[in-house]
């Protein structure tokens, strides 16, 4: 039987083999959540970027461009990191390459794995399916924040565990955390998250309204996969 494990934080990755795994990237608030939202309204596929001038070159190829850093739009580009960019405004058969503080480091990060995938809470119960069917040992790699521990990717990797319970052993010390975390929040997420650093760092913004959209499950079906440098919607 398969296993997941979890990482939370793209710092512990050398730490893992992730050789024969298919690494699921998670940054719940806001990047993969809006990444899996801009794939499920239009944009063609996505290059995850590290660097803002990196990410600014792709302009001239005819990608919209966005970046956040610290929580807001850098200057300059075409849109910051709202999973609302893809809802109030009709983005059907754009490019997208995107660079924020945590989220597009995680994904580059994992690359070592035989496949990654993003995740977030609007299409866990697709990511669960597409890693059931593949049968290979999974690990979550939490974007954390700036290299630290967070609880929103931690619940993400809890709720993967608790659809995948039967068919994946959840022996990891960390799967077995985030499993009793998310069981612990599930009837209220964002209750349970009010106190935490990234709804503090959010709310300060006035983007409340950004949290309790990305904290939805199964909104959507995508699962974006990494083929090359470019993330697109698995077959
Ligand atoms: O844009 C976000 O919500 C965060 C910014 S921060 O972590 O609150 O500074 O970036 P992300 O890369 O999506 O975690
Ligand atoms: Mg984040």
């Amino acid at each position: 039987m398969p296993s997941m494990d979890v990482c939370f934080s793209p710092e512990l990755l050398p730490l893992y083999n992730l050789t024969g795994k298919i690494a699921v990237a998670v940054d719940v608030l806001r990047a993969t959540s809006s990444m899996v939202t801009a794939l499920s309204h239009g944009i063609t596929h996505i290059a995850p970027v590290s660097e803002l001038d990196s990410c600014l070159a792709y302009r001239d190829l005819g990608y919209l461009v966005a970046a956040e850093r610290d929580g807001i739009k850098a200057e300059g580009f075409d849109l910051g990191n709202s999973p609302f960019h893809y809802l109030e405004e009709d983005r059907t058969g754009r490019m997208l390459a995107i660079t924020t503080t945590n989220g597009t480091q995680a994904i580059r990060l994992s690359r070592a794995a035989d496949e990654v995938l993003v995740g977030a809470f609007l299409n866990v119960g697709a990511v669960a399916e597409y890693v059931r069917k593949a049968g290979k040992d999974v690990i979550v790699v939490c974007a954390g924040w700036k290299g630290l521990f967070n609880l929103e990717d931690t619940l993400f990797a809890g709720a993967l565990a608790e659809r995948l319970e039967g068919d994946f052993t959840l022996n990891h010390d960390a799967t077995l955390a985030a499993y009793h975390l998310y069981k612990a929040a599930k009837a209220d997420k964002l209750g349970f998250l009010s106190k935490s650093s990234h709804v503090q760092r959010l709310e300060r913004l006035h983007i409340l309204k950004d949290i309790e959209f990305c904290l939805q499950e199964d909104t959507y079906t995508v699962v974006p996969v990494l083929k090359g440098e470019f993330l697109v919607p698995a077959e």
